[in-house]
């Protein structure tokens, strides 16, 4: 019997809405599977929590955590109680660096049943790999003078070390499927760090030489995924340009509800985290109505991470053979609620046990 303990943190919003979901969608899997248990623990972080407790989490929250197999994340932000950059790097941002979880993979392609506002999609499947461990996301800098003269500067880290690290993981996961690695860059206009980044990735690359490779600027690249997502399989992009990528990403599939991520570290030190793409929809938590897709298909790169692939296989096939017969929620044109849709993918998985 396969135990994994996974601590629950549901967040903010909907993310208490698509966890729930989620979980109960994995305590079927491993009714299925038989040999696997899930033993979830709920931490009830959050921007209500700092509000009582003054933290996003305990002092003494990371070592918790640390006791755990993997992290299960719905989503955290509410700006109406804690500025956005308190909360998060509070608790996401802080989990992703004590953690060492310097990779966010991220992928992207076409869904059977659920329709791409692209006018013509041909059969993409993307997979971006992101740098999130330092770039653009540094508490370097500072402010300075009040009024007309206030200046605000922020320096963007870019190590050898980490962005390696990324290119390999990148390079190794082309490897395994169609060989292909594109660099997001901006070398023309950002003077040190994107040159540097290019130097690297030739650098790499050289190790690689059954890889292809190709480099473009994150603008253009940008308008390629919506004019030619299928040109791309593996993107490698530092922290900010891969976050944004990866909701354009989410866009062309139909919708952010949709897009899973894991938060990888990579030497097993520590546990990884996953968590959904998207954040905690002010505008639709507490209706019932949040897509559970992308924390669902973020559990599967869960399992995937857990060495149950077949597993995960399974979860995202009948994933798919729901939102085929038309249960989808609003976002992506239905009016079914996070509920239903739930609901018909474990009466599905039920009748595969
Ligand atoms: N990883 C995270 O935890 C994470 C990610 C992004 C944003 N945030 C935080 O979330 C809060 C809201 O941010 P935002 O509005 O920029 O981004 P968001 O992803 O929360 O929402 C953007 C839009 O997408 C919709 N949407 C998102 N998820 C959906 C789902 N599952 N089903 C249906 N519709 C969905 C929302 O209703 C909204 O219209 C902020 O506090 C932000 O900092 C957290
Ligand atoms: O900026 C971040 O990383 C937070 C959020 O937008 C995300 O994509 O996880
Ligand atoms: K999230
Ligand atoms: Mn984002």
């Amino acid at each position: 019997m396969k135990h994994l303990k996974v601590a629950s943190i549901p967040g903010d919003g909907i993310g208490t809405e698509v966890v729930e979901a989620a979980t109960n969608i994995l305590k079927a899997v491993s009714d299925i599977h038989g040999g696997l248990s899930f033993e979830f623990t709920d931490f009830p972080w959050s921007c209500q929590y700092y509000l009582e407790h003054g933290a996003m989490m305990p002092e003494d929250g990371m070592e918790r955590l640390s006791q755990f197999d993997g992290v299960f994340l719905g989503a955290v932000g509410d700006p109406n109680l804690v500025p956005d950059h308190v909360s998060l790097w509070g608790l996401l941002i802080k989990i992703r660096r004590e953690f060492e979880q310097s990779i966010n993979l991220r992928p992207a392609k076409v869904m059977k049943g659920i329709r791409s506002p692209l006018l013509n999609p041909k059969d993409f499947d993307i997979m971006v790999v992101r740098e999130n461990s330092e770039g653009e996301y540094s508490a370097i800098g500072g402010t300075m003078n009040k009024g007309e003269d206030e200046i605000a500067i922020q320096n963007a880290v870019f190590s050898r070390k980490a962005t390696e690290r990324a290119m390999h993981f990148a390079f190794d996961l082309a490897k395994k499927r169609s060989g292909r690695v594109t660099s997001a860059t901006k070398s023309n206009g950002i003077v040190y760090s994107m040159p540097f980044w290019d130097r690297v990735f030739e650098d790499v690359a050289k190790s690689y030489p059954e890889v292809k490779t190709d480099s473009q600027h994150i603008d253009a690249l940008a308008a390629f995924f919506v004019t030619q997502p299928e040109r791309f399989d593996v993107i490698v992009a530092s922290n900010l340009f891969g976050d944004i990528l990866t909701d354009v990403g989410a866009a062309i599939m139909g919708s952010i509800g949709i897009a899973p991520a894991a938060n990888i570290n990579v030497s097993g030190k520590y546990p990884s985290m996953f968590e959904p793409v998207h954040g905690s929809a002010p505008d639709i938590a507490g209706k019932g109505v949040a897509n559970p897709i992308g924390q669902i298909w973020t559990a599967k790169m869960m399992l995937d991470h857990f060495g149950e692939e077949e597993l995960g296989r399974v979860l995202l096939d009948t994933v798919e053979s729901v939102t085929s017969d038309g249960f989808l929620t609003r976002d992506i044109g239905g009016k079914h609620s996070t509920k239903d849709v739930t609901d018909e993918i474990i009466a599905r998985l039920k009748a595969k046990a």
